[in-house]
């Protein structure tokens, strides 16, 4: 499975470079791209009465005219609208010349019931809204609600950010060539595009290597190699410790559904640190997680110098008062100088975001980005206004932004979760499911991610792993899913990973 995710720029030098090298020319990737279109066409809806292709006047509308005239030589009634003419000496005006069938000028267009549109209009290299006719033909289909097959991307839609652009087509499927790019996994873009099938049109992997992309789908393949396989003599304290932080009475259950699930993830030992208010009331409901007393900094120091955990939890259900505040500051600092793994969510996001710079200073610690940032939209904003606000840059670019000013790795949360880390490598992750809107399952994640990392696996393939399991786990358990039950779907969820990936 490739894991690479390119920009629409990214994927011109591609294809600019697969042209270079050859053996296939630009005509002869587009003959493939058409192909592709029109296979799928042919699968998704056989008995398609009328088929409508709209052509751009750039090389997406050259897919459109491959695929038209593929279509009508398989006996499907085809009309084929056009936006323009190709641009002189493109392919999609080699394209254009041998597909025999008549064009017709695309405002003359009219949708008609029980018809799909093709539509070819804009695909990597839309740079603005679409307007005039494109933009009413937009609007008309979509009022029509006819099913639209969309030739690499619906056209009005960014492939760099997911975004609207303005008017844009709505697709029931998108067919897009040799990677996905960033608008296919970010939303809007992701619902936009309907289903959505990579086909290989004949260029090479190394190609794509070549280009270097620092982007990736958050696919088991992209962190199974360092996913952690105790060896047969480990022993509880070895197979990772997870320390995790409960706050005050009132609030002591977001804790405990981190220290379950970094339990579930494998961590041999955990540790619930909790203060005396709170100790009768986490023993009530705790078994196997080790419950410990902390009365503040001091105490917290001693279990760190003592018990040496490989992770932090810290956020979950805190509480934001001053003492709060002191306890994070003895626990992150020492923690980075000691390469120690903190994972810091909820409430700890809120005490940061007061003094921002001053926290990001002490993750920067001798760069051993052992911090590791959860936060959701709000929580984002609140500790990245700037970022957030810029509304040129993706949330693709705003993670990786964020990543590099808070010396962090980022676990940007939502529908379409990105990870990031400083040295700008970053994954999408893209089997998130709206069961996961669920009070406390955010706790749950950060569990996830520090019991991993606690069992030694490298901090960005561990917040990648967790937000992958995360998901997995909520899909399996299905609906009705409240936050308890995602770490008891981890067993499940873990034996099917691993028994995919045994040797
Ligand atoms: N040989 C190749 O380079 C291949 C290209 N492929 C197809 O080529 C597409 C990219 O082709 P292009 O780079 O020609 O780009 P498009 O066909 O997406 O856009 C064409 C041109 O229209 C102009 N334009 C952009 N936004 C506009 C707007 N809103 N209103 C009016 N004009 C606008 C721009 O100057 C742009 O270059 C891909 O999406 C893919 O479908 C595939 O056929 C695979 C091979
Ligand atoms: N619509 C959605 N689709 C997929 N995942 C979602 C959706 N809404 C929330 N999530 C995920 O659920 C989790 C919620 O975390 P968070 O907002 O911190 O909740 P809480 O504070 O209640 O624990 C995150 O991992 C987020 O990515
Ligand atoms: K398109």
């Amino acid at each position: 499975m490739a894991l690479e995710i390119l920009t629409p720029q990214e994927m011109g030098r591609v294809d600019r470079l697969a042209i270079k090298q050859g053996p296939l020319s630009g005509i002869a990737l587009m003959e493939r791209a058409g192909a592709a279109v029109a296979d799928i066409v042919f699968e998704r809806f056989p008995d398609a009465g009328r088929i409508d292709v709209l052509c751009g006047p750039g090389n997406n509308g050259g897919d459109g005219y491959v695929a038209a005239t593929i279509l009508a030589a398989s006996g499907y009634h085809v009309a084929l609208w056009t936006d323009g003419d190709p641009r002189a000496g493109s392919d999609a005006e080699i394209a254009a010349r041998n597909c025999i069938l008549k064009r017709q000028p695309l405002e003359q267009y009219q949708p008609l019931p029980g018809g799909i549109v093709v539509d070819a209009l804009y695909g990597a290299g839309l740079e603005r809204p679409l307007q005039g006719t494109a933009r009413a033909v937009a609007e008309k289909v979509g009022a029509a609600g006819l099913p639209v097959v969309a030739v690499d991307l619906p056209s009005g839609l960014s492939g760099l950010s997911g975004e609207a652009l303005g008017t844009t087509f709505r697709a029931a499927v998108t067919v897009t060539f040799a990677r996905k790019k960033p608008g296919h996994l970010l939303y809007p873009g992701r619902a936009f595009c309907g289903e959505l099938v990579v086909r290989d049109i004949g260029i090479s992997d190394a190609v794509v290597k070549e280009i270097g992309s620092q982007t990736f789908e958050n696919l088991p393949a992209l962190w199974i190699d360092d996913f952690p396989r105790p060896p047969a003599d480990t022993y509880k304290y070895s197979r990772g410790h997870v320390g995790v932080f409960s706050g005050g009475p009132a609030a002591t259950g977001a804790a405990r559904l981190s220290a379950m699930a970094a339990a579930r993830s494998g961590a041999g030992a955990v540790t619930l640190l909790s203060p005396p208010a709170s100790l009768a009331v986490n023993a009530v409901h705790l078994t196997s997680i080790i419950l410990r007393r902390i009365d503040g900094p001091d105490d917290a120091q001693a279990f760190l110098d003592q018990r040496k955990p490989s992770a932090l939890v810290a956020g979950p259900g805190l509480g934001t008062d001053n003492d709060m505040a002191a306890l994070l500051a003895t626990v992150v600092q020492p923690a980075s100088a000691a390469r120690r793994v903190v994972v810091l969510d909820a409430d700890a996001l809120t005490i940061i975001a007061q003094e921002p710079a001053k926290w990001f200073g002490s993750f920067a610690l001798d760069g051993a980005h052992a911090t590791i940032l959860t936060p959701h939209e709000g929580e984002f904003g609140r500790l990245f206004p700037e970022i957030h606000a810029d509304k040129s840059l993706s949330k693709l670019e705003k993670a990786r932004a964020a990543a590099k000013s808070a010396h962090s790795i980022i676990v940007y949360k939502g529908p379409d979760t990105v990870i990031a880390n400083p040295e700008g490598r970053a994954a999408i992750n893209s089997n998130g499911t709206p069961l996961l809107a669920t009070a406390g399952s955010g706790d749950v994640l950060s569990g996830i991610i520090a019991g991993l990392a606690g069992q030694g696996m490298s901090p960005f393939e561990a917040a990648c792993a967790g937000a992958w399991l995360h998901a997995e786990a909520a899909h399996t358990f299905g609906p009705g899913l409240i936050a308890e039950d995602l770490p008891s779907m981890l067993p499940r969820v873990l034996t099917r990973l691993l028994r995919q990936r045994a040797p």
